[in-house]
This record gives C-alpha cells, structure tokens and sequence, in this order.
C-alpha cells in the first residue's frame, strides 16, 4: 500500500531528435522509473509553461524561443529546476569564452599541471595574412569555428600544417596550437557531482619531419566519435593501443571537474584533455560540451538516475513538500541556492561581456 503512495516525480526533457535517441534509452527510462521517475518529452512547439507539472527539466535546445520559453517557465514556476541555466550553457556557445574559464581556476598545481593551449581568435581573413596576429603562434595549428553551437559547421576543423595554410579558411574561427598528445585524448563526464574519465582515440603526433614535407592542411570531424569504416590511415589507430595508454590521476582531473563546474555553474557537461607528449605531466583542456554523449558513458542510466534523484529532492527539501512537517530548513541547503543564484550571475554577467567584446572586436 505504502509503495502505491508514494509519490512520483516527472522530469521533462526538451532535446533534439537525435539527441532524444541516444540519450532517452528504455534501460534509462527503466531504471528511473523503477526509482519513481518518469521521464516525459516536452513539446517544444507548445508553450512550455502549459506543460507539465514537472518537477525539474532537462535539456539541450538552441535559439531565442527556447531560452524565452524557459524564462517564462521560471517566472511561472519559480521553485522548478532548470538543468542547466541557459545564461551558463551559452558560455560553452563561443570557443573563446569556453576555455577562458580554465584560465580563471585557482587549483594548486603539483606534480600534474593544467592549462589551455595557445590561441588567437580571428574575426576577418585580413588578420590571417597579419604576422601581428598568427606570428606568435606554433604551427600546425588546427583552425576551429568560433562558435559551437552544435551545429555540424561548428565541428568542421582543419589541421594547418604552415601558414599558407591559412588562407582560405573562413573566420570567425580561433586558431589553437596543435599539441602532440600520443593520438588519446581523455574525456571526462561530469552529471552533478559525478566525475568519470576515460579514453579516445584522437589525431596522430605530428612529426618534424610530417610538418616539413606536408604543405597545405587538412579537414576533419568529431575525431574521437569516427567509427573504422570512417577513418583513413586505419592502420595508424590499429598500430596506437589505446588500451596501454596511462590515464591522468584520477584526483587530478575530478578537482578540475569540480573547479568548471562550480566556475561555470553547470551540471552536466564534458570537457576534452590531452596530455602533452613533450612535457608529460602537464595536461591541456581543448574542449568543453554541455550535455554530451552520456549514453557512451559506463552505466550512464544508474548515474543519470541518481542524479535525477537528487536534483529532485533537495530541492523537495528545500521547499518542504517532500519533508517530515515543521522540519526546519536544512542551513546548507539554503546556502547552496543561494550560491547557484551567484553563479548564475557571475556566469550570465560573464557572457555579457563576451557578447559586448565581440561586438566591439
Ligand atoms: O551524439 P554524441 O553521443 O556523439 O555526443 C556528442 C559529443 O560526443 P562525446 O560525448 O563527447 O563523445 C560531442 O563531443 P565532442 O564535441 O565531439 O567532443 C558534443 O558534445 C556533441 O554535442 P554538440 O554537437 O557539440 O552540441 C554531442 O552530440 P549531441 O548528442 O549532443 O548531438
Ligand atoms: N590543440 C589541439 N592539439 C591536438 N589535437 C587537438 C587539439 N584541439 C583539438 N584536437 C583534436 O581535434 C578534435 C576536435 O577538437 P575539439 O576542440 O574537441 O572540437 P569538437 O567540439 O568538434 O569536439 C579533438 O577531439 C582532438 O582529437
Ligand atoms: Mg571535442
Ligand atoms: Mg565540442
């Protein structure tokens, strides 16, 4: 009898169709609901606010409508979390603003050290040509869209072996120093708390002697997510044991972890680190993606659910609904919102600034 009253909570979901398929798996919507929750599709061509109830929402939408769609949401229901804040994730839109935030960590640094490698962004072909702005830069150097919005425009990347190379890429695009990484890249998951890490096959080393008789440069996409039958040069990945590669401490990557999560005010988001084969122990951070591939994530449904359950509950804790009557408010509950509201903030002022650099630049 208990078990048929107990309460459960609904969690709507506003993601792309693709997305939805790979992310929304029935062992997924299983093992929630074995916990009490169910996973409900939102329609995003109805109003929002009209749909539901929820008890938080998830999702990974573009564009004005949808943002206005959530803030009419918020205004309606206030104590409705929203993973995550659209202000925070816009932060992740723009490749600059993306990595600027592992230049603001304050993390000691050890034996393992951490940072971004060089780059300069490039807003007209004329600075392609400027020794003022690519001189200081190390080639190859591999040429991404400015923006990274999702689309598959915003993954489409060239390795530029020489400057020439340069000439008839198509800006706004950062330029960023290629690193030679020993062809793996790790990918570490963040869902809340939640910190996993682990291993990808990524570009080959570039020699000295490849940059020398090497002209021009090269296309590419989504490296780590081609399948065999995609790659050329297979036989260089075959030959590269991804298996034997050494992973970086796992303290290490979840302090960095913790440190963009509370920066960025986000929870679910995953970021790119290569380990430099020249210097070793030191680690750079190329990439950031908000609501990536979680389903390629080891048992992503118990960590998802479990995440759900706890969004869900601390904040049931916090307005009481879920709470034994007259129990006072836990105190480190109301820090922590208040502290979200900090972030959110920080964050949304962040990005303002962003937006009005570009428009002057
Ligand atoms: O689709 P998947 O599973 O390959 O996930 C993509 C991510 O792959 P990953 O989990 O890092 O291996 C992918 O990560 P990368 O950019 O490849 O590092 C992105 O997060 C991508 O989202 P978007 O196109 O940038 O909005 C993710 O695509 P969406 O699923 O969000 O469309
Ligand atoms: N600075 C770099 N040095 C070496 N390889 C890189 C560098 N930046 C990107 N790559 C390679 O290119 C791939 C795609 O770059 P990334 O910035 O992660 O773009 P995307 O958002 O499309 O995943 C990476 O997974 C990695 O294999
Ligand atoms: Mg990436
Ligand atoms: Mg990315």
């Amino acid at each position: 009898m208990a078990e048929l009253l107990r309460r459960r909570f609904v969690i709507g979901y506003a993601l792309a169709p693709k997305k939805q398929q790979s992310f929304i798996q029935p062992s997924l919507v299983g093992l929630a609901a074995d916990r009490g929750i169910d996973l409900v599709p939102i329609d995003p061509c109805r109003a929002l606010a009209d749909q539901g109830p929820f008890d938080c929402i998830i999702h990974k939408l573009y564009g004005d409508d949808w943002k206005a769609q959530l803030q009419e949401f918020a205004a309606r229901y206030p104590d409705v979390p929203v993973v995550d804040p659209p202000r925070a994730i816009e932060r992740l839109h723009n490749r600059i603003s993306m990595l600027q935030v592992v230049s603001e960590l304050e993390i000691p640094q050890h034996q393992e050290t951490f940072g971004i490698p060089s780059q300069v962004v490039i807003y007209d072909s004329g600075a392609l040509s400027n020794s003022g702005v690519v001189g200081a830069l190390h080639f190859p150097v591999i040429a991404k869209p400015l923006v990274a919005d999702g689309s598959a425009k915003s993954h489409k990347m060239s390795l530029v072996y020489h400057r020439d190379g340069l000439l008839l890429l198509k800006p706004p695009l950062v330029l960023q120093e290629f690193v030679n990484h020993g062809g793996v890249i790790f990918k570490v998951y963040v869902v809340g708390d939640y910190v996993k890490c682990v291993k990808r096959k990524s570009l080959p080393d570039v020699s000295e002697e490849k940059l020398e008789c090497t002209e021009g440069s090269m296309s590419f996409s989504q490296v780590s997510n081609l399948t065999a039958q995609d790659r050329t040069g297979e036989q260089y990945y075959e030959s590269m044991h991804l298996e034997e590669a050494e992973m970086p401490p796992l303290s290490f990557v979840t302090e960095i972890a913790r440190g963009l999560r509370r920066a960025m005010g986000l929870h679910l988001f995953n970021f790119d680190v290569i380990r430099d084969v020249k210097v070793g122990n030191r680690y750079l951070i190329i990439d950031i993606n908000y609501f990536p591939g979680y389903a390629k994530m080891p048992s992503y449904e118990t960590v998802l659910t479990e995440f759900f359950w706890n969004i869900i509950n601390k904040t049931k804790e916090e307005d009481g609904s879920n709470a034994a009557p007259n129990k006072e408010e836990d105190g480190s509950n109301a820090v922590r919102k208040h502290v979200d509201n900090e972030i959110e903030n920080l964050a949304g002022d962040f990005c303002n600034t962003v937006g009005e650099m570009e428009n002057a630049g």
